[in-house]
């Protein structure tokens, strides 16, 4: 059976196109720093594709793996501080460590993925300069498809990596969707997807989304990233792609989102005028 898979292609070469133009014109060389702890498998796989984005866009990059909590929050100090550095990513989940800490020692103006009250307050009033990377990502590959005024979106998870700033986006007034977001307390979840035209699964559950969930003229969204027997999966099973149009795990939502952490850096370095 053929599979109607989204491909994201187009838009990553349009993004990757902007980010060689505008670092052509920029004197020094962008750096990105990840600082992480007790990484979990999805993170791992994010830090790889972050360093080859990196080296193919020519970025500095370097991982910074703390051994110890109160590490992880003085390198934080020393970046944000750090002129040669344009951007800090932190990685989440942060094991032990209260994430009001983690903002406390980062400077918003390089949290390029927009997680810093700063920049996430900035979000609620429609001002996107650093957006989540991944809420980002969907609905950039969303304005590529289809038109979004008016949709029905279902969102299943409400983190706020993912969830909630994508629904913040979506109700922009130039987007204007009429949103849900679902969570674990959900009741119907497979009622409340079916009746959707556009449906964002950002649960982390391998297989959560089925063909019983979706409709024929369904847009599905995988952002999920789960290692399942070593490999990734999304959250929706390959099933759904027999009836509906799906983005692809990997290769998908995943990709697009490194290419926009990488955009944010250059971002960045535009304003501090490197
Ligand atoms: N492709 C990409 O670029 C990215 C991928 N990811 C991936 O996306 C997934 C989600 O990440 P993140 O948002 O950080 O995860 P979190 O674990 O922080 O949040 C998951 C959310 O999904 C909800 N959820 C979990 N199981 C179910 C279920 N069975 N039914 C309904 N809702 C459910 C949770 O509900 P509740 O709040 O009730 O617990 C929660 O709101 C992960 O696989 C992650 O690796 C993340 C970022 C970027
Ligand atoms: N602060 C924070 N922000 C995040 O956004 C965040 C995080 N922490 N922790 C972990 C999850 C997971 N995640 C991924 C994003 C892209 C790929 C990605 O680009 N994957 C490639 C595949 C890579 C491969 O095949 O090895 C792809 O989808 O094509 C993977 C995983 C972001 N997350």
């Amino acid at each position: 059976m053929s599979k109607l898979l989204i491909d994201v292609k187009p838009l990553y070469s349009e993004i990757k196109n902007s980010i060689m133009d505008r670092m052509s014109k920029l004197k020094k060389v962008p750096k990105l720093v990840a600082v992480t702890y007790k990484p979990d498998p999805s993170t791992i796989s994010y830090l790889k594709s972050q360093e080859k984005a990196a080296k193919r866009f020519g970025l500095d990059y370097e991982i910074f793996e703390a051994s110890n909590s109160s590490e992880v929050l003085e390198k934080l100090r020393n970046l944000s501080e750090d002129k040669s550095v344009n951007g800090i990513f932190v990685t989440h989940p942060l094991p032990e460590l209260d994430e009001m800490l983690v903002f406390e020692n980062l400077s918003p103006e390089k949290d390029i993925e927009g997680r810093h009250p700063y920049n996430l307050g900035m979000l609620m009033y429609g001002n996107e300069f650093f957006a989540p990377c991944t809420a980002e990502a969907v609905v950039k590959i969303l304005e590529n498809v289809t038109e979004i005024t008016g949709k029905n979106v279902v969102i299943i998870g409400r983190s706020t990596t993912v969830g909630k700033p994508l629904a913040t986006m979506l109700l922009r007034r130039d987007r204007s969707a009429t949103v849900t977001v679902c969570h674990t307390k959900t009741k119907n979840l497979a009622e409340i997807t079916r009746n959707a035209d556009i449906i964002v699964a950002a649960a982390g559950k391998a297989g959560l989304v089925t063909k019983e969930m979706v409709n024929a003229d369904s847009i599905v969204i995988d952002v999920g990233i789960n290692v399942v027997d070593g490999k990734i999966v999304g959250d929706v099973k390959e099933e759904v792609s027999e009836i509906a149009k799906v983005t692809p795990v990997p290769g998908g939502v995943g990709r697009i989102t490194t290419a926009l952490l990488m955009e944010h850096v250059v971002k960045s370095a535009e304003k501090m005028n490197f």
